[in-house]
């Protein structure tokens, strides 16, 4: 009879404890009795999960286009910081998180954890996405409907599912009275896609007035890529270390104007068209063995068949054969130089007209072994003619190579997770991002700058990336928010990398 006394009284005074965590959590108690005390599994009732994918689909719903610098749908951009406070109230009011609008339309949250001594991390992601004509789409790219399984429209991969799953994640730990240990930010753009200068730059300069150093960040531009390596069968996660850099070129050539029935024997047209033919026809260096593909594929070596994984293995004596492989496939074509791309081009006026001026665009993506300058000392011996200018419109360098050793918590927190979620994929590896994301305008706050979105990718999808019928599936993208709700977790339990067993 005592003994059930007792057990009574202890049962009630747990069940008060409980109660008594859960009111001062919410709200914010930050004791250190109850941080971290338990991990929250990542699983989510089926109305959570319902609740999630509208969220998604109401968020591709609001068209916020950046078109150009000068042009996008201010409109829609406030309308999505109006949306995200509706579907996330908890996040907007929970007392440890600061939130701010920076220049009109971005957002900054400030996650406080209650452990000051660990260094804060941030996630990185955009709300603004490249136009959508409707012509060749399945479904309107604005409608967020769900077909088959998937959501469709423009922004589902690039890169409203990452600011969406950002926030349900945080949203869903919230309500599960998450208390985070370790600081982050949360950085959402609404301009990236048109160079990100109002957004991620004004964010990254107001951490910096505030002598912020994060440890790491994370942002979009890599994958779970399934079928992009020839005779590489299995999925392979990338987690991209470095980021391309860029030059836009403006060629130009002026020349005489006149009447087409007396014609010169150049003309500004043929003159510009050699050039850039040139331009395409000389691919920059194969810059393969400089930069960290060489270690990423030396990690891939076992998972590649007979012969492969020999001479991958021996790259010192393979080296100009893989080198020339790589180069084959537009894709990995990608991971070995500075690629040349023609994408604009203009002259003339009228068919009888010799035009005055003819005009073309090159855009160049630069390997992370090379540099602005190496690259236009290039593009100049390679147009080597005076009557061609070239006119600089953009340029920058690629970023430093992140750590992605035993000791980069980055890197080794997004090893962890990967595993975790995506048990079937055996193999991570760092990788290049081959476009240019919103971080680049954060080197001065970190040195780990990680480029992973924990979603699969296939070729086809690649092509939907600015393209056509750019679409996630409901279960990748649940999975996602998963990914992202166990991130936070691991980034307040890390206790580093686990020793390596060396067999007697
Ligand atoms: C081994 C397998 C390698 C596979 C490589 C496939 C890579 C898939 C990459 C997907 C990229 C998604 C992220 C795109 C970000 C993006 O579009 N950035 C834009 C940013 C930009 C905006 C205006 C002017 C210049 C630049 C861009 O790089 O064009
Ligand atoms: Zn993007
Ligand atoms: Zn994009």
């Amino acid at each position: 009879m005592a003994r059930w006394y007792v057990c009574g009284l202890a049962l009630a005074a747990a069940e008060l404890l409980l109660i008594f965590a859960t009111v001062f959590s919410a709200k914010g108690l930050r004791g250190k009795e109850f941080q971290g005390a338990s991990r929250i599994p990542s699983q989510f009732s089926e109305e959570e999960r319902v609740a999630m994918k509208e969220a998604l689909k109401g968020a591709i719903r609001i068209p916020t286009v950046s078109f150009s610098h000068e042009k996008s749908n201010t409109t829609a951009l406030a309308e999505f910081g109006e949306y995200i406070h509706k579907v996330f109230p908890t996040v907007f009011s929970t007392n440890f998180i600061q939130h701010e609008v920076v220049e009109q339309y971005s957002h900054l949250f400030t996650v406080q954890g209650s452990d000051p001594s660990l260094q804060p991390y941030m996630l990185l992601a955009h709300f603004d996405v490249v136009p959508a004509p409707e012509e060749g789409w399945e479904v309107p790219p604005f409608s967020g409907l769900e077909r088959d399984g998937f959501i469709h429209g423009r922004g589902t991969l690039d890169n409203k599912n990452s600011v969406m799953a950002i926030l349900q994640a945080l949203e869903l730990l919230l309500i599960r009275n998450y208390i985070p240990q370790r600081s982050f930010f949360i950085a959402l753009g609404h301009d990236e896609e048109v160079s990100g200068t109002r957004g991620a730059l004004k964010i990254s300069e107001l951490l910096q007035a505030r002598g912020i150093q994060v440890a790491f960040l994370v942002d979009e531009c890599s994958f779970i890529f399934d079928g992009f390596i020839p005779n590489l069968k299995k999925p392979c996660a990338m987690v991209s270390v470095t980021e391309k850099g860029a030059l836009d070129l403006l060629l130009q050539v002026n020349m005489t104007p006149g009447h087409s029935s007396a014609p010169p024997k150049e003309t500004s047209i043929g003159i510009l068209a050699a050039a850039v033919s040139r331009l395409e026809n000389t691919p920059m260096p194969n810059m393969f063995g400089s930069g960290p593909l060489k270690m990423t594929l030396e990690q891939l070596a076992n998972e590649f068949p007979f012969p492969t994984n020999i001479v991958l293995k021996n790259l010192w004596l393979f080296r100009p054969l893989v080198s020339r492989l790589m180069e084959r496939n537009y894709i990995t074509n990608t991971l070995v130089r500075t690629t040349t791309a023609l994408t604009m081009f203009n002259a003339g006026v009228k068919v009888n007209v010799i035009p005055p001026v003819a005009q073309a665009s090159v855009n160049f993506r630069i390997h992370p072994a090379q540099t602005v300058h190496e690259v236009l000392e290039l593009v100049k011996n390679i147009v080597a003619d005076d009557r061609v200018q070239l006119h600089v419109l953009r340029a920058f360098d690629p970023l430093p190579i992140s750590p992605s050793d035993d000791k980069a918590l980055g890197y080794q927190l997004l090893r962890q997770t990967i595993q975790s979620i995506f048990p079937e994929v055996d193999i991570v590896a760092p990788g290049i991002c081959i476009a240019n994301t919103d971080s680049r305008h954060y080197t001065n706050i970190t040195a780990g700058i990680y480029h992973f979105n924990p979603v699969y990718l296939q070729p086809q999808d690649f092509s939907s990336i600015h393209g056509i019928n750019e679409k996630i599936s409901v279960q990748a993208y649940e999975t996602q928010v998963k990914f992202i709700f166990e991130l936070i977790q691991n980034a307040d339990t890390y206790t580093g990398p686990v020793p390596h067993v060396h067999e007697l």
